[in-house]
């Protein structure tokens, strides 16, 4: 049976996306696409899933768009003097389950019309939300999550990411009622090993 793809998206940047989308990649031995890459184009999110896993099935697909600069993508594309146009951003054929990693979070623009979250409506994708304990996350979760619903983006469930708040996270899952996936720890080194022993802190997103 075909999956759907997997969208790998955040209540902000530098949630731990990037980190939770290799040890998902090396539970599931999925594919994994990053569609829009701005900036550290040396040491793209690729480039770390891809050093960080050990399984030889997970194939990696080529961005679409690779912009030079590190800012939201709608402006490194004008840095870089193009504009993106989201309709030319197609999945790549594969037999395998897609887990395609965001950039920054929701409403992040891709230009001065559309949004991540068009893109993850217009992939026909689910998604997966990576939270991370904050004052303020508790506030801006639901509000990702109110925002998917709007549009009736379905919601495989939220990730936690980093030191436990039970309080938190019960009252994410219960108002939102959305599936709770688990939670991942502070991992003091990063590397194959830990990455894929981390893989139990995961519960896998149901079919
Ligand atoms: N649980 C964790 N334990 C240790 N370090 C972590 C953990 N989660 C994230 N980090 C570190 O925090 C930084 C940001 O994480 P990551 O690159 O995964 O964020 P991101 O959401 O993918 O950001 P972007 O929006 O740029 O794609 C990285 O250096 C990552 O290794
Ligand atoms: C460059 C960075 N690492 C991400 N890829 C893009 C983050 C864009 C955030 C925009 C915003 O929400 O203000
Ligand atoms: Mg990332």
């Amino acid at each position: 049976m075909q999956h759907k793809p997997l969208f790998v998206t955040g209540i902000g940047t530098d949630i731990g996306k990037t980190l939770i989308s290799a040890i998902l990649v090396e539970k599931l031995k999925c594919d994994y696409w990053k569609p829009i890459q701005s900036g550290e184009l040396d040491n793209s999110d690729t480039m770390k899933v891809q050093r960080l896993i050990s399984n030889t099935t997970s194939v990696f697909h080529p961005e679409a768009y690779r912009l030079t600069q590190p800012y939201s993508p709608h402006k490194s594309a004008a840095l870089d003097g193009i504009e993106i146009d989201e309709k030319t951003i197609i999945a790549p054929k594969t037999n395998n389950q897609l887990l395609i990693e965001g950039a920054g979070g929701l409403m992040v623009p891709l230009n001065n019309h559309a949004l991540v979250i068009d893109l993850i409506k217009q992939l026909n994708a689910e998604v997966i939300l990576v939270s991370q304990n904050y004052l303020g996350s508790i506030n801006h979760t639901l509000l990702s999550i109110e925002a998917l619903k709007q549009r009736s983006i379905p919601i495989k469930g939220v990730l936690f990411n980093g030191e436990e708040n039970a309080s938190t996270e019960d009252y994410i899952t219960a108002y939102g009622e959305v599936p709770h996936l688990g939670r991942l720890p502070f991992m003091n080194t990063i590397d194959k090993e830990s990455v894929k022993a981390a893989g139990e802190h995961i519960i896998s997103p149901s079919a």
